[in-house]
């Protein structure tokens, strides 16, 4: 199928503290759109260093928590208190700050911990409770889906050479050899990440550099995970970057604004 998506719109911050104030006029703007259509807004989460980076939506009044619909790009296989939880950290830095009804986070079902397949097959279900009577589609339209980048160049979790880089059909996939730990994780899948409307990476320091300059400047000749995010032609592709991390890429940076 030909392949009729935008350009990834690139946007480098000088500075931590504006790239936070940025993300969150982005995400107020993706907010205001999806209420506008629908009244709600669906959103995917990744752990790493992204939930810190949602810090300028504390204390933010245009932020409308109770139409969100949180539910997260990919997620450890452990107890929602454990150390390495998605949801635990998302809890610790974000959620516990703001008026988020807890009925609008979706984590995963952890009484099926011991099972991945059930457990994956149960954050599936999720979806399809939230995604599948309003939306025709094969696949979940999330208004926004924020990723990070990992210096190998996985994101979700999506890792290089991994077979379920391949996967077609799930919308939800687990994994058990992970090359980070846990080994455990459940992820979404490409085709959910790139029918989303919007589809934000955030990436900073000094790290990502070469793993960024390649999936901006080489997108013909990379195959690193990132680089196979490309929304279809309803959805848009943000990258939002230090000078840090953008420093080697020669990809044209947008100005931000709204
Ligand atoms: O599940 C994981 O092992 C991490 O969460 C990982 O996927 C992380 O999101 C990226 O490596 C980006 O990390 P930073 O945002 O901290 O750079």
């Amino acid at each position: 199928m030909l392949h009729t998506s935008s350009p990834p719109i690139f946007y480098s911050f000088a500075s931590g503290a504006e790239l936070v104030k940025g993300l969150a006029e982005f995400i107020l703007e993706a907010q205001k759109e999806a209420l506008g259509k629908k009244g709600r807004f669906t959103v995917a989460l990744s752990g790493g260093s992204l939930p810190k980076q949602l810090a300028g939506l504390i204390g933010n009044a245009g932020v409308k928590w109770d139409k969100w619909h949180v539910y997260y790009a990919d997620e450890r296989v452990v107890p929602l208190d454990h150390e390495d939880s998605n949801h635990k950290l998302c809890t610790d830095v974000l959620f516990s700050k703001v008026n988020i009804p807890k009925e609008n986070i979706h984590p995963i079902d952890t009484t099926l911990l011991e099972d991945l397949e059930d457990l994956s097959d149960s954050y599936e279900k999720q979806l399809i409770d939230e995604f599948a009577s309003k939306d025709s589609a094969r696949f979940p339209v999330f208004d926004l889906i924020l990723l990070g980048l990992g210096p190998d160049g996985h994101t979700a979790s999506l890792f290089p050479g991994h077979e379920l880089l391949a996967e077609a059909d799930r919308w939800v996939a687990y994994l058990d050899d992970s090359p980070k730990p846990p080994l455990k994780r459940i992820t979404l899948t490409y085709p959910v990440i790139n029918h989303a409307s919007r589809v934000a990476f955030v990436a900073t320091g000094e790290s990502k550099q070469d793993v960024l300059a390649e999936i901006m400047d080489d997108p013909a000749r990379t195959s690193l995970p990132a680089s196979r995010v490309r929304p279809t032609s309803h959805g848009n592709l943000y990258w939002f970057v230090d000078d840090a991390a953008s420093a080697k890429v020669k990809y044209e940076k947008s100005l931000f604004k709204l």
